[in-house]
């Protein structure tokens, strides 16, 4: 099972930053929650921190894991912990993506998102109903 990490970021409206992976990706054009796979020897806290480092040039803090989502693909199966993050610093920029999008937790449904996210996004509007 591979271990990905992926963030979860609200701007000062509430809404939350989706990313979509390019062309050159698996999964290609697909939404996701930015994020990737924890290496050898990293913790998931290092790992949302680096990733975001890589593919936005922004600095988070990473405060608090949400529940994983175990999810099977054709082809693999991953293990994706969401995690809540705090920017600290930075402007976004695309190194690797295609785009991105803040959207209201109600709004995701709309897009393309990948089958793991789906069921994130559904832990998410459980969390903040409460
Ligand atoms: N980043 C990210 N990946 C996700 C999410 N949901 C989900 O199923 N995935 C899947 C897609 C990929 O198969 C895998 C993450 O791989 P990746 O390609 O984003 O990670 P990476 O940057 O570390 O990859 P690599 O090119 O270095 O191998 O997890 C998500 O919300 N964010």
């Amino acid at each position: 099972m591979i271990r990905v990490v992926c963030a979860i970021i609200k701007n000062a409206d509430g809404k939350l930053l989706l990313t979509q992976r390019s062309g050159k990706m698996d999964h290609s054009y697909h939404w996701e929650f930015p994020g990737g796979k924890v290496e050898n020897d990293e913790t998931d806290y290092a790992a949302i921190t680096r990733e975001i480092w890589e593919e936005l040039q922004i600095e988070v803090e990473p405060l608090k894991k949400l529940t994983q989502v175990d999810w099977q693909y054709p082809n693999k199966k991953i293990a994706l912990v969401p995690i809540i993050c705090e920017i600290r610093s930075g402007t976004l920029n695309l190194n690797e993506h295609l785009d991105f999008v803040w959207l209201a937790i109600n709004e995701l449904t709309e897009l393309n998102v990948l089958g793991a996210d789906r069921e994130v996004v559904n832990n998410l509007k459980r969390v903040y109903e409460n």
